[in-house]
């Protein structure tokens, strides 16, 4: 919802209808994968090039635990230096992080 804690808009999450929601952060300097662990893990690939994250990149990834329908955000961050102030927002209610590096 736009003017949370975070300031980052949300999705629509009801048009997901999971059992369970889980939110993880991935995080470390610039360049050491991040976007590509991401890449690989969603899609299955591996492009060598990709521009550097802007600010953040937002992923709904949907799975079954348990018979149970569990939807993850994955947040990807940016590393670059100048993103870094921005990174406690993005913590917030986070169940996990993955660190990078
Ligand atoms: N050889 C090799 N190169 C990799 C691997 N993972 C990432 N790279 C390369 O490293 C570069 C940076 O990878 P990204 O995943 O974009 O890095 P990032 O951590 O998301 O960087 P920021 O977006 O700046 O925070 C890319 O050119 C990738 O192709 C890997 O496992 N092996």
């Amino acid at each position: 919802m736009a003017g949370d804690a975070s300031g980052i808009p949300e999705l629509d999450q009801d048009k997901y209808d999971a059992d369970e929601e889980v939110k993880i952060i991935c995080l470390g300097d610039s360049a050491v994968g991040k976007s590509k662990l991401m890449e690989r893990f969603l899609l299955d690939g591996y492009r060598p090039q990709q521009l550097s994250t802007y600010a953040l990149t937002l992923y709904k990834y949907t799975t079954t635990i348990d018979s149970k329908a569990v939807l993850v955000d994955l947040w990807d961050t940016a590393g670059q230096e100048r993103f870094q102030s921005m990174h406690p927002s993005y913590y917030h209610k986070a169940h996990a992080s993955i660190m990078t590096g």
